[in-house]
């Protein structure tokens, strides 16, 4: 049965969210959730100070607000690059946290969908036309989580 999450507070899949608050170390420093670290990406070469801002609030709500803010200039390949960087910051964070890891791998072989109405990227939409990469992203990670547990 396909899995649907989207909110952090619907149990046991809003972790599943990059808004749920499991933070994770990766390139030397410290993020307070997924989207904090995907957000502060956009940046990376473009607006330091900006970076770091992101990094640095207290919300994933403020870090994606800040992120989608076009008056600070994106990275040049930000289009190329962005799914890349959304899969290492999931997978770190599954990494990170043994809970939510099982809770990940519990789930087998079913598909898994971001069921945002507004996202049609990520997620797959009001309609379900979506590309859902986020779900797509999780079900690799889950994947690569699972070959090296059989290690
Ligand atoms: N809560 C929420 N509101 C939105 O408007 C959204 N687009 C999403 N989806 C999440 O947004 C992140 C990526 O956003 P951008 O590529 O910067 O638009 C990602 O975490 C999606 O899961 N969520």
């Amino acid at each position: 049965m396909t899995i649907y999450f989207y909110s952090t507070r619907e149990k046991p899949y809003g972790c599943f969210s990059n808004f749920s608050q499991h933070g994770f170390e990766l390139d030397g420093a410290w993020w307070a959730t997924s989207e904090h670290y995907f957000q502060a990406q956009k940046f990376i070469d473009t607006d330091r100070p900006w970076f770091d801002k992101i990094r640095e609030v207290k919300t994933p709500k403020e870090a994606a607000k800040m992120g989608r803010d076009r008056s600070h200039p994106l990275r040049g390949d930000w289009e190329q690059v962005k799914d890349e960087i959304m899969q290492q910051a999931v997978l770190q964070k599954f990494k990170t946290h043994a809970d939510i890891r099982e809770i990940l791998l519990a789930t087998g072989d079913e598909v898994i969908v971001e069921n945002s109405p507004i996202d049609y990227y990520w997620g797959c939409g009001k309609d379900g036309s979506g590309k859902n990469r986020l779900g797509e992203i999780l079900m690799a990670v889950r994947e690569i989580l699972r070959q090296q547990q059989n290690r």
